[in-house]
Order: C-alpha cells, then structure tokens, then sequence
C-alpha cells in the first residue's frame, strides 16, 4: 500500500520550513549581530532554522522582535532578546540590524508587500526599516502579480476613537467595504494590537505598479484603482491612521545609494516554498 499523500495544509507547512530554511542560509552570517524577527507561522520556521545552526552560531546574536508573539518565540528558543529601542547607539545613532526576516500576507511583482494579518504591522515595519537587510519568507500562495488580488484588503493601525471617521475616509477613497477587525473567536469585541490600536482591513482592487500607469490611468484612485506607492501615501495622511500594512518604495540596497539608510520597506528578496518542495527566490 502507497503512504497516503500530504494533505494541502501539510504542504503548505512544509513550504514555509523550506523556505525559510533556505532564507536563513543565504542571508544569516556568522558575523551577524543584531537580527529582526517578524510575526507569524511562517517566522517559527525561520528561528527553528537559526537554533538548528547550533549555539555557537548564534551566541554572540541578539534578536529583536516584531510584537508579542515574535518576543515569545525568541525567548522559547533560548535566544538573546532585546528591544527595538535597546539596540546601542554608535555615532548618534542607533545600529542598523544586519538582517530582519518577517511573512508576508500577499507579495507583488516588485517585491511590494502586504503584511499586517496578525496585526503586527507596526512593530514589523520599525524593524523592517531599522535593518540593513530585509528578507521576506512565505509560501506559494503569497505571490501574486499585483497586490490585493489575492489578499483583497490592506491591514490598517488606527486610534480607536478615529474609527468611524478612517472608515469614512476609506470609503471616499474607493474601499467598498472596510471594516474594523473583529477580535472573535478568541476575543469578544474588536482585535487590539500590541501598540493598543485597532485594525481596519480595508479592501482595493488590485493596486497598479509604476509601469502600468498611462495617460489614461494615473492611479490616483479613479475608481478606486491606485498605484501602490500613491495609495500608501494617501492613507498616511489621514489623521488616526498609525501605520498600514502595505510595505513599499525601495529596498535595504537600494536605501544605501539613496542615501536613506534605515527607511527601507522592501525586501531584498522573498522566499517561497512551492508545494513540490522547492524554493521560488524572486530577488530585486
Ligand atoms: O504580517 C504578518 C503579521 O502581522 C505576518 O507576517 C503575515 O500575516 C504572514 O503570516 P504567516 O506567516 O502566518 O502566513
């Protein structure tokens, strides 16, 4: 008798492990010191990959987490934990982490993405952002050709008492239906993030690159039809809004020759596990 196959959630699990696997392989160094954890199923893998290199590997490292959760599974795994704010200062500013991995809910074509589904998106892009190097680890189904075509809405960290007016905001903006997250069914009421706000998911069709505008499509939002980068500005100027989770603009590399250090949104590369094993690199 033939073993029976894996069922679709068991490939999916051995998808995430396989990329991040490969992740950690190719971008954490021995020399590595400061390492940002993200949030998520996937990212469990990511510190099973670190502790499987043995301790005296990671010994001399010290892992800052993305929320709760992310702090929770660094100190399980017996790793060195300190805050983003504990990092130390070194000429005025604080070290730059040498490499952050994190999930992504959806990832697009240019490396855009989409996080916020377990409602850390704040914390995860602070750092994001702080670290040289930000990688992405996922699973098939996170790749997408446009963002919010798989995963209609955009995850949004808003004030409480400014909920009714972003939902209105959201509205006028061409997001047919956003809504406040609900916290069921583990909490009754609203789902509070670790910074005390709440999460609006607001849905969009599917949000246009740089190289699909035209004359005729500007991405301003006619119809509700944006451009990412365009969109996430708009969203940043209303009032309650704290962060959103459409992480975009340039990467840790490009940062560099910019002259943006420490800005940085984009990974430099994202990981996918296939369901036949393999791992799909789509790389700046
Ligand atoms: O952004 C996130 C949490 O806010 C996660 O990274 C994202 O939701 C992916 O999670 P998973 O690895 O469980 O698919």
């Amino acid at each position: 008798m033939s073993a029976a196959a894996p069922s679709p959630a068991a490939l999916v699990e051995s998808a995430k492990k396989a990329a991040a696997i490969q992740a950690v392989d190719e971008h954490l160094l021995p020399s590595h010191r400061y390492i940002g954890i993200g949030s998520g199923s996937t990212v469990v893998y990511v510190v099973e990959a670190i502790v499987a290199k043995g301790v005296d590997f990671y010994k001399n490292m010290v892992f800052i987490p993305t929320g709760s959760q992310s702090k929770g599974l660094i100190r399980t795994a017996g790793l060195t934990l300190a805050n983003l704010d504990e990092r130390p200062v070194v000429n005025g500013r604080p070290v730059q982490l040498d490499v952050c991995f994190d999930g992504a809910d959806e990832v697009d074509a240019e490396l855009n993405l989409i996080k916020g589904g377990g409602a850390c998106l704040f914390q995860e892009k602070l750092v994001a952002i702080a670290a040289k190097t930000f990688v992405a680890v996922a699973d098939y189904r996170k790749q997408s050709p446009r963002l919010c075509t798989t995963w209609k809405n955009i995850p949004i960290e808003v004030l409480p008492l400014s909920a009714p007016d972003v939902l209105l905001r959201l509205q006028a903006l061409g997001s047919p239906a956003p809504a406040v997250r609900s916290g069921l069914p583990s909490k009754a009421g609203e789902c509070v993030t670790d910074n005390g706000m709440w999460i609006i998911d607001a849905p969009f069709p599917p949000l246009l690159l740089p190289s699909d505008l035209t004359p005729e499509v500007d991405g301003l939002g006619k119809g509700g039809v944006w451009e990412v980068s365009k969109l996430a500005d708009e969203l940043l100027r209303t009032p309650g809004i704290v962060e959103i989770g459409l992480f975009h603009g340039f990467n840790g590399t490009q940062a560099v020759g910019l002259g943006r250090e420490g800005q940085a949104q984009k990974p430099v590369a994202a990981y996918f596990g296939t369901a036949d094993g393999k791992v799909d690199v789509q790389r700046a």
